[in-house]
């Protein structure tokens, strides 16, 4: 997981500069955050109707869109995959130390 994402990251960060008419991250991305967010919360969207309609198929390739884009979105905020992973990782640890406290208790 956090290899193909990294990978996906990488092939980002470098088609954010390539010819808008050759890729479509360069072409999203010369359309500025604002259009880029608004692709995120499209993308969102049809997450959550497909998770409604129970499709699987389409909740797989909705999910695909919604992260590919999301990737997008931290590209162009200059936010490193790795320091999201990080917090999830963080809460994580703090979860395993409140169910230590509480067995203890
Ligand atoms: N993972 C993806 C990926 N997922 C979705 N998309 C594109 O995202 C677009 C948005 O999907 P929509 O259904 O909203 O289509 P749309 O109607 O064209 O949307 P609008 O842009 O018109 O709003 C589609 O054109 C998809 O092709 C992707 N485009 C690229 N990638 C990855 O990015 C890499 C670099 O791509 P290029 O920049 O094109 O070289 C590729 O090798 C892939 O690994």
């Amino acid at each position: 997981m956090r290899a193909t994402l990294h990978h996906l990251e990488q092939t980002i960060a470098e088609r954010r500069s390539a010819d808008p008419s050759q890729s479509y991250v360069a072409k999203l991305t010369a359309k500025g955050r604002g259009k880029i967010a608004q692709k995120v919360g499209e993308e969102a969207v049809e997450t959550v109707i497909a998770a409604l309609s129970g499709e699987s198929a389409e909740i797989v390739g909705e999910s695909a869109d919604l992260l590919f884009h999301w990737l997008m979105l931290l590209a162009d905020c200059g936010v490193s995959l790795d320091s999201v992973l990080d917090e999830l990782e963080r809460r994580e640890g703090l979860s395993g130390l409140a169910e230590k406290a509480a067995r203890k208790e």
